[in-house]
């Protein structure tokens, strides 16, 4: 993302992707050490994300997802395979695992998201000796 793209998205609310109601507001994102993003995620009550998966154009997606106010009732994250999770706390990879949010009931969830890629590993050279 260029500087003039990052100056003109940060620090904003925008409407989330899925268009089920949250919203989202990049904080900061940058290439090194690795590709990485992350996000203020807003979810007002009566909102959700339906089962989905965020791939990437290359390499495997990581993210840590830190659940900075929790609904009053709904709003669980739903995740077949996490890597690791608390109530609080969701390490996972939404390339490859299927995700999804409750509906947010009685008051909103503030989720804070920290995405990153890490490049897939270079597979050995085929041996030169005719085996
Ligand atoms: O808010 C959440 O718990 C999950 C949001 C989501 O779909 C994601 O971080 O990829
Ligand atoms: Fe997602």
């Amino acid at each position: 993302m260029s500087w003039r793209t990052f100056l003109a998205t940060a620090w904003r609310w925008q409407r989330g992707r899925q268009g089920t109601g949250y919203d989202k507001m990049l904080l900061l994102t940058g290439r090194w050490p690795l590709p990485f993003d992350s996000y203020l995620i807003r979810y007002p009550a009566g909102s959700a994300i339906p089962p989905h998966t965020d791939p990437v154009q290359a390499g495997r997606h990581y993210r840590l997802n830190l659940v900075l106010k929790a609904s009053p009732r709904g709003g669980e994250f739903v995740c077949a395979t996490p890597i690791f999770e608390t109530a609080r706390i969701k390490l996972f990879r939404p390339d490859a695992c299927e995700h999804s949010v409750t509906r947010v009931e009685g008051g909103s969830r503030y989720v804070l998201s920290i995405g990153w890629v890490r490049r897939d590993p270079v597979p050995p050279p085929q041996g030169l000796d005719g085996g």
